[in-house]
Order: C-alpha cells, then sequence, then structure tokens
C-alpha cells in the first residue's frame, strides 16, 4: 500500500495538468500529512549573496510580502536548490514588552502584582491560533503550513509555507476596470469554493475572504486561499459539519477551542457581511471599560467607572458636548449579546470578491469607514452593464424583468434563453451571495451547484463528484491500532498532554526571572516573559541495544535560571560547545551501544529490552542526522529539527550557530519525570512514564533505528520529515514511516502519537498536486495580469485608490463602527485626565483641519479610513525622537491592531510613517514603544531581514480612529500625554 501511495504520488506529478485526469490525483490528497514544529533555530550567515539569511534549512532570498505582523520571505532549502517556500517572520509582541518599555520610560506607574500569565501578550497568541489552524488544514486550494519554527529563545516565529509564487489576485485597474475575464473569474471561484468548503468543514470561518488573501500559484493555474490571521474555529461548526463523534482529536486544541475572538469582529470593511456590521456598530457602544492606569485610582473604583459615548445621532460623528445627541452609557454591567458568527459570513464576502473580480469595483461605495458599514447595511448594490475584460452584457441587475419580456415575446424559450446567459446567471448568483439576511444567505454546497459554477464545465457532474469534501475527511486511527498502542505506551492521557505541559511550564516561571548576580527587579522580569519558556534540552534516546541509561552530559552550564543575560546564555553556550566537541560529545555523536559508560550514567539490564534513553548534552534538537545518500524514503521522515544542513552543506563560509545552553537537562528530567524513576525507562515502553511522553510530546525523545540514525519518537507531533522532502518530492508512505525498524509495539505507539502523523506519500510539490481541480484550464491567464501590483490594481505596487483601506484587513472590533469618543467618568476626581479626553474632542474635529493645515492630499501620503483617522509618512530625519531607543529604533516597524496599540510608528527603509490626529503632534509618539522597539531580535542576524528590499508586494498598514476600550490599548494611550492628545481608534489595515 505504501508503494501504491508512493507510486500515486509519482504519478500524480507527471500528469499533465491539462487533463482532468489529473482530478483522480486529487482524491488520493492525503490530509494526515502533519505539519513539522521545530522548536531551535540555528542561524547561519550566509557567504554569498545567494541568501539575505539562513534560518535552519532555509535561506532567504527576497521579501515578497509584508503583513500585520510579519513580513513573508522567498526562501529555498539549501538542501534543495531550486525549491521554493514561503517563510513568515513573524514577531512575537506581547503586553509585557510593551510595559517594560513603557516602564524604561517612566510612563506608567510600575505593577509588579501583575501575574505573569496576564502578561502574555495577544499578538502571539494570535500567532499562533494562526498556526493552530492552518494546521488543520492541508487542501489544494488552502495555503499550506509546511514547518514552523519556534524558538522560544528568539523573538520571531517563523512560518514556512508552500510558495505561491503568482501572489494575489489582481482585479482591477487604476480606473476600476475588471482585469479578469469572466471565464478566469469563475476558475478562481471554483477554487475558492473548494477551498473554503473545506474551510468550513473543518470548523474554520476564514473571515478575510478577498481577491488579496487568494493567492495564485507561479503558473496561475491555481488559486489558494491564504492568510488565516483573523480566521475563528468554530467547534459548534465542527460538530455540525462532520457529525457528532468524528471530530479529530486535535479539535480539542486549546487554542482552537478558544472561540472568545468569534464574538469580536475582523475582516476588511469593504467586506464584512451586514450581520457583522449591524453587530458591530450596535455593540460598538457597549465598549468594555477602558482600563485607564491612574496613581490614584483604586480597583473599585476601576470596576465602577462607566464610560460614555457620545453620539450625534443625525451624522453619527462624535460630539464633544457631554449630555446631547444619543448618548449610551457603557458599563461592565450591560455587555450586550452578540449574535454568532457563522460560516456565512465568508460567503458574503465570497460575494463581494465575486463582483470584484467581474467589474473592477466592489458593491458598496463609501468614502468612510461608517459610511460603508451604513451602506452595506442598507443599500442595494447594482451592476455596470458589462463585465469582465471582455465585456460580457450582465442584462442588469434584475434578469427576471428581462426575461419576463422575453417570455412575452418568444415564450418559454426566450425567458429560459435569457436566464441562461452568463449575465443572468451570474446576478442570480450574487443576489444569493449578498443576501442581507445571514440566514438566507445561500450555503456553499448550493454554490457549489450554482448553473454559473458549473457553466462550460466539460464534465460539471464529474467535477462534483471529484471534488467531494469526503475526499478530505482526515484519517482517523483504527479502534484496533489505537487501543493496542495505547495500551503498550500508555498514551492514555494524549487528551492531556497539554495540561501537564502547561502545569510544568508554569512550574518553571518563577526561574525564568532569575538573573545571576543581579538583584530582580521588574524589568528583569519583563525581559524574561516568554524567553526560557520550555525545557529544551532534554534528549532522550531510545536505542534498540538492551540496556538503557540515562546520563547527563557535562553539566556545564545550569538551569535556566541560572543562565543570566542573552549575551552571557551565548557565551557560555559557545564555551559548553567546545568543551563538547573535546570531549567527543555523545549528544551530538550517539553511538551504537549502552549508554553506561556516559558520565554519571546508570545502567539496567531488561530483557529483551529494544531501547534506552539518554539525556545528551548536546543541544537535542539538532542531533538527528542530515539525510544521506544511503537513507531510504523511510529515513526521510526524520525530524526536521534533524534536517539543518552539516556545514558542509552550506554554502561557501556559511557557519552553523547554535546559541544553546546544554545542561539543565537533569533539572528538566527531574522536573518532567524525577531522575530516580528514569531508569525504568529500561523497560519501555511498558514502563514508559508519562514524563517521557512528555518529552515525546516535545519531540526530544528520540528512538534509534536499526542503521543508527535517530528519530524521534513524537506525540502530538509525529515522526516528521523535512519540509523541503516535501517540497522536492521525497515520499514514504505512512506505513513505512510507521514501521521504521522499530517492532510492532513501537510502530503502533508511535502511530497512536501520531494521529496525526504525516504521510509523506503528499510530499510534493504544492502547485503539481492542485492543478486543474478546479476544472479546465485551457489556457494561461493573460500575461499583463502577471505584471499587476499590490491591493488589486493594475500598475501600481502600491493601491493609490482612495478608501483603499477599506480594503485592508483589520482585526480590531473596535475599529468597526463610527469614531468613538469615550469619555471616561473620572472628570470629579482627575480633571487633568478629563482634559486630556476633551483634549482629544477638539482634535478629533479639528482633524480636517489639521489635515489641510499640514497640506496632506488625502489621496498621495495617506490612506484614511475613518473621520479620525490619518496617515502621515516622515522620514527619519524628521521624527524628532527617532533613533531615543537604540536598541531597536532601526528596526522595521508596524503595530498590530488587535493588541490595542495606539503606536503607529511605522519605520520603512529609512522612513517613518507617523500616525496622528495632527501631524503637528507626531512627533510625540515616537516617544511610545513601537513593535520593533520592543521586540528586537536577539539574534544579531535579524536585522539582515530588515535591510531587504520589498521587492514584490507591499501591504502597508494604515491606521483609523481612537480606541480607548481595549485595557492595554488605553494604558499606552493613558500613559502617554500625545497618545492623550491624540487617542484615536486604532485600526491597522494591511
Ligand atoms: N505562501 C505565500 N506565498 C507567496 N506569497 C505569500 C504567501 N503568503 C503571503 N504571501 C505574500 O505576503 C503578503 C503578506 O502576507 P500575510 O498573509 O502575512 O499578510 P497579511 O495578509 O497582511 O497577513 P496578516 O493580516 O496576518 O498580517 C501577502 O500579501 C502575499 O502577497
Amino acid at each position: 500500500m505504501a508503494n501504491a501511495v508512493a507510486s500515486s504520488s509519482r504519478d500524480r506529478t507527471a500528469q499533465p495538468r491539462t487533463s482532468l485526469h489529473s482530478l483522480h490525483s486529487v482524491h488520493q490528497y492525503n490530509p494526515n500529512q502533519a505539519v513539522v514544529m521545530t522548536d531551535e533555530i540555528i542561524r547561519r550567515r550566509p557567504a554569498s549573496g545567494l541568501y539575505i539569511k539562513i534560518v535552519n534549512q532555509y535561506g532567504f532570498k527576497v521579501k515578497v510580502g509584508k503583513g500585520q505582523h510579519g513580513e513573508v520571505f522567498l526562501a529555498e532549502n539549501v538542501h534543495h536548490p531550486g525549491s521554493a517556500m514561503a517563510v513568515k517572520a513573524v514577531r512575537r509582541k506581547n503586553k509585557s514588552d510593551r510595559l517594560r518599555k513603557l516602564r524604561r520610560n517612566d510612563n506608567i506607574p510600575r505593577q509588579p502584582h501583575l501575574p505573569l500569565v496576564d502578561q502574555l501578550g495577544s499578538t502571539e497568541h494570535k500567532i499562533r491560533k494562526e498556526i493552530a489552524i492552518m494546521k488543520k488544514l492541508n487542501h489544494p486550494h488552502v495555503v499550506r503550513l509546511l514547518e514552523v519554527i519556534d524558538d522560544p529563545l528568539n523573538d520571531k516565529i517563523y512560518m514556512v509555507m508552500e510558495y505561491l509564487g503568482g501572489g494575489e489576485i489582481k482585479w482591477r485597474t487604476a480606473s476600476d476596470n475588471p482585469l479578469l475575464r469572466v471565464d478566469q473569474t469563475r476558475r478562481i471561484c471554483r477554487d475558492v469554493i473548494l477551498g473554503l468548503e473545506y474551510l468550513h468543514y473543518q470548523g474554520i470561518i476564514h473571515r478575510d475572504i478577498k481577491p488579496a488573501n487568494l493567492l495564485w500559484t507561479a503558473d496561475r493555474r491555481t488559486v489558494k486561499i491564504s492568510d488565516f490571521g483573523v480566521s475563528t474555529f468554530s467547534y459548534a461548526q465542527r460538530l455540525a459539519a462532520a457529525g457528532k463523534g468524528n471530530i479529530k482529536h486535535d479539535d480539542t486544541d486549546p487554542i482552537l477551542m478558544d472561540e472568545s475572538d468569534l464574538s469580536k469582529t475582523a475582516g476588511t470593511p469593504m467586506f464584512l457581511a451586514p450581520e457583522i456590521i449591524a453587530d458591530a456598530s450596535e455593540s460598538a457602544y457597549h465598549l468594555p471599560l477602558p482600563f485607564l492606569p491612574h496613581p490614584h485610582r483604586s480597583s473599585s473604583s476601576q470596576s465602577q467607572t462607566q464610560t460614555q459615548v457620545q453620539m450625534n445621532a443625525s451624522n453619527k460623528t462624535p460630539t464633544p458636548t457631554q449630555g446631547t445627541g444619543t448618548a449610551v452609557q457603557v458599563g461592565a454591567q450591560t455587555p450586550r449579546k452578540k449574535p454568532p458568527i457563522t460560516k456565512a459570513i465568508d460567503i458574503w464576502a465570497f460575494g463581494v470578491t465575486l463582483y470584484g473580480l467581474l467589474f473592477g469595483t466592489l458593491p458598496f461605495h463609501a468614502g468612510t469607514e461608517f459610511e460603508i458599514y451604513k451602506v452595506i447595511r442598507t443599500q442595494d448594490w447594482d451592476v455596470p452593464a458589462v463585465m469582465g475584460l471582455d465585456r460580457i452584457p450582465t442584462g442588469g441587475r434584475h434578469p427576471e424583468f428581462a426575461a419576463a419580456a422575453a417570455a412575452k415575446k418568444n415564450g418559454p424559450a426566450g425567458r429560459k434563453a435569457v436566464l441562461e446567459t452568463d449575465g443572468a446567471q451570474v446576478m442570480d448568483l450574487l443576489e444569493r451571495l449578498l443576501e442581507k439576511n445571514a440566514a438566507r444567505r445561500i450555503t456553499l454546497e448550493r454554490v457549489k451547484r450554482h448553473p454559473w459554477i458549473l457553466r462550460d464545465l466539460e464534465k460539471p457532474e464529474e467535477w462534483l463528484r471529484e471534488t467531494q469534501l469526503t475526499q478530505y475527511i482526515p484519517l482517523e486511527p483504527t479502534h484496533d491500532e489505537t487501543s493496542s498502542a495505547m495500551s503498550a505506551v500508555r498514551f492514555r492521557w494524549l487528551p492531556r498532554i497539554g495540561n501537564r505541559i502547561l502545569s510544568t511550564l508554569r512550574s518553571v516561571k518563577p526561574q525564568r526571572s532569575f538573573r545571576r548576580g543581579r538583584p530582580r527587579d521588574d524589568r528583569d522580569e519583563q525581559d524574561e516573559v516568554g524567553v526560557r519558556s520550555a525545557p529544551h534540552y532534554v534528549h532522550v534516546v531510545r536505542q534498540q541495544p538492551a540496556s538503557a541509561t540515562i546520563a547527563s552530559g557535562a553539566a556545564t552550564i545550569g538551569s535556566p535560571r541560572q543562565l543570566g543575560s542573552v549575551r552571557e546564555r551565548k557565551r557560555r553556550s559557545r564555551q559548553d560547545l567546545a568543551r563538547n566537541k573535546s570531549t567527543n560529545d555523545i549528544g551530538s555523536k550517539p553511538v551504537d551501544g549502552s549508554w553506561a559508560s556516559s558520565p554519571g550514567a546508570g545502567s539496567s539490564k531488561g530483557k529483551s529490552v529494544d531501547t534506552s534513553l539518554r539525556i545528551p548534552s548536546q543541544s537535542s534538537r539538532i542531533t538527528s542526522p542530515a539525510p544521506s545518500p544511503s537513507v531510504g524514503p523511510s529515513s526521510m521522515a526524520t525530524s526536521p529539527v534533524g534536517e539543518h544542513p552539516p556545514s558542509d552543506h552550506l554554502p561557501d563560509g556559511a557557519s552553523p550557530r547554535s546559541d544553546r545552553p546544554q545542561s539543565m537537562v537533569m533539572q528538566w528530567v527531574r522536573k518532567l519525570g524525577g531522575s530516580s524513576r528514569m531508569s525504568s525507562y529500561s523497560n519501555y515502553p511498558s514502563l514508559m512514564t508519562e514524563s517521557a511522553v512528555n518529552l515525546a510530546l516535545s519531540g526530544r525523545l528520540q528512538y534509534r533505528d536499526g542503521d543508527g540514525r535517530m528519530h524521534p519518537v513524537a506525540a502530538t507531533s509525529p515522526p516528521s520529515r523535512d519540509s523541503a522532502d516535501a517540497m522536492s518530492g521525497h515520499a514514504t508512505s505512512r506505513q513505512s514511516s510507521m514501521s521504521m525498524s522499530i517492532g510492532g509495539k513501537l510502530s503502533k505507539a508511535m502511530r497512536a502519537a501520531s494521529w496525526t502523523a504525516p504521510d509523506f506519500a503528499q510530499a510534493r510539490p504544492s502547485e503539481d498536486m492542485t492543478s486543474l481541480y478546479s476544472g479546465d484550464r485551457p489556457e494561461d491567464l493573460d500575461e499583463e495580469v502577471l505584471m499587476y501590483g499590490a491591493g488589486g490594481v493594475a500598475g501600481s505596487p502600491v493601491p493609490s485608490v482612495p478608501n483603499s483601506a477599506l480594503l485592508s484587513t483589520v482585526s480590531s472590533m473596535h475599529s468597526i463602527g463610527p469614531a468613538l469618543v469615550v469619555r471616561p467618568r473620572m472628570d470629579e476626581q482627575h480633571p487633568e485626565a478629563s482634559d486630556h479626553v476633551n483634549h482629544c474632542h477638539s482634535h478629533s474635529h479639528s482633524h480636517s483641519h489639521s489635515r489641510s493645515r499640514a497640506g496632506i492630499s488625502p489621496s498621495s501620503r495617506s490612506r484614511t479610513t475613518s473621520p479620525l483617522a490619518k496617515v502621515t509618512y516622515r522620514t527619519r530625519e524628521e521624527s524628532p525622537s527617532s533613533g531615543s531607543d537604540d536598541d531597536d529604533s532601526d528596526e522595521n516597524s508596524y503595530d498590530s491592531a488587535d493588541d490595542g496599540s495606539s503606536i503607529l510608528d511605522h519605520q520603512t527603509r529609512g522612513r517613518t510613517m507617523l500616525v496622528n490626529q495632527d501631524p503637528g503632534d507626531a512627533h510625540s509618539f515616537e516617544g511610545q514603544p513601537s513593535t520593533s522597539q520592543m521586540y528586537h531580535d536577539e539574534d544579531e542576524d535579524s536585522d539582515s531581514e530588515e535591510a531587504v528590499p520589498l521587492e514584490v508586494r507591499t501591504r502597508r498598514p494604515s491606521q483609523s480612529a481612537a480606541d480607548m476600550t481595549s485595557p492595554r490599548r488605553s494604558l499606552s494611550a493613558s500613559a502617554h500625554p500625545a497618545a492623550q492628545a491624540g487617542k484615536q481608534r486604532t485600526m491597522i489595515c494591511t
């Protein structure tokens, strides 16, 4: 079977792309191909100009895009020249970093009582959620996540994805004319429908469907859905889609099960469904209390504070005068229950997208963010007389009128003829997609069968059959397979693994903030957050020989709390590395046979036990061997963490670098399982402790195969592979990966531990496996389509159309609705704070005035998304306080909306984009911490990314009006005088 699957994979890549025969290969697409999780970053300095930088096995070639939280690079696996993948480098940001920065500037009172857990930032949570979602997804029309490189010691997380060389769908000219022919649009739609159908089946609501999130493969034959930054997992939807009892185990992933963001509004204004907008515009007045840190405020007064939102009923603009217009008192006790966000919002967004592709413009128009919401909610849409680049007549918004007229003239045949035109069919589909009542909106299932979607398909029934969703139902382990494996290795506690790890990590938190030789202070504590957060240095190796020992390597480094600063840590790491080299380190060069000779080892003989465990002193995550020519396909299923190229694979001059401390191993082991019990591992698997499986879960439990190679035993991360192998087509089967020289029981154990185990049969270039999936593709798209710039606008690398920010993603519910003025009731107690608020009001109203004063053209260098928003670009030299934070001032920074920052400092290649209400106040934001200021990479190579010119696609952040509703937002806003002067709702768009 393994061979069959593997050969089918080969056949698939050999299939001509223009044949429907290739559809058969799609059937065999295996969704169980796992995402590789790597928890160590090793950087190498590229000697030649081939790469910007090298992170693990990935050589970064060029920056291809920039999102809200990160940058996307085209990368190549240094093992496989010519391979291509997209690596999204995302900074982890968290509140603690912001607080640290603010405290450093003495802008806010210290709050040492803040629990550490509360300081973990939402941005990282969001990234992790995006990763968790993407990990679930494996479909030809969904961008595939291949590997996550998440080193807790690094401030960036790297998401390695398949590379979509065609970029975003460009759909309009600068004059708002369509770029795509109608039949091209239809093909795109088929792709999107299939991808969306799969997402919904998996319980994922994408929430940001729009052309910019639909990426072409390099050959422009396939479109895939990308960007899950605001996506949501709905367990209820998953249940409904799959039926009870058919839920994959990983659906219980806590980060997925957190559905709190279902109540938040996110997406792109122009594409938001009416139900979201109605919800947001109503509930926007029921905002949670802003956190207003004031030295004299007691916690009780905070909880009782009410916020008033002043709205002028006629024009919906905020008024500074309390008591006029429609005043809504907002209290924590009156949150309005929001209607659930359902997958219908994706259908609506798909309808808007379809309209855009057909007409080069969008169905609803308005000049401002709030206006567009009103228009979407209340107004109907109309259509031009023709659609598509080929200008096919639409027949008008209501083809039924023409059909009735034709029926009068020519009878039923005449009517039929009218209704079967391209225009009439697409009108009918749009009508159903853009149904304002979500309950009545067409379902994807019916969209898929709509005549316009099936139109021009040679064999529509075959297409429907071939693309049935059931083919993507994830493989579940059989009962036998599961139960036998579980009994052998005691994997019954799998559902509790996450909790155990969490509790383990919690228990070590206090150690993280220890600084040797220095008294602790808040700053130290903040420095440690999110850095040394996991026991990385445990390396447990299973061996075939009977003897088993646990050995610790040279204990020269100590526990994390003894590590001191990063520099100190690195220095010690290098020393340790050198020492280990000279003493024939067992971690990096495992030898066959017993580990009894290892320092500190004990031994235990067991009856024909085929495993042993050890803890080497070398960093465990890089010890898996690189693939050798003699390694067969199955051995390609080694851990990706072992795929870091040996130095002789690297470009000239490149040298591996690991800055890991090595030997806090035993402490972690004791924490995980207790050293006294470690000898019991010799009886593995029957006596394997949960601690050992915890190690397995974290990828550090390894076994030695018959050839002496090391492989990780993974619990949630399966015996994994180099994602590059996926891209280069190295294929093995699940069966082969499960039978790797360990023997039946362990294989089953591994199988049980790897429910999401990869099927390496699917390892192949994604574009091959997705070709023609959505139907006939007799020809390529026009060449000129390939030339267009970002934002879906032809000939414009940066969108220049007005209101382009309304086409950008918003990930904060508070950007929805009219610009709000939130007035805290603190004027009696703290008149100075009240002044700030009033000052804010006046700024709001003087917005247009100050704009004209500054001579800022609304259409050139500013992107206005709400009446209170403005983006101003200034050169770095113009910025009075630029460079005030020398540690990271040269970083390319951009703020995120979700974390509530009012920091809008965007520096791009020497230019600083300051966002403020008044240009005169722009400099004052410089004093606030920006993303980059707080999250600079500890690695000295990190800046190399920033020097890379943005060559292909740029999506700039823009902002809109103020929001003081988020505790963190108002924290920073209130803390900084300038922020108080210009507190505006923040909306980051990309
Ligand atoms: N897999 C990929 N292959 C090729 N290009 C990609 C890929 N993923 C993203 N890009 C490009 O990088 C740009 C930024 O991507 P990203 O998804 O991070 O931005 P974004 O949509 O603004 O995301 P977010 O909202 O999470 O910040 C995209 O517009 C796209 O052009």
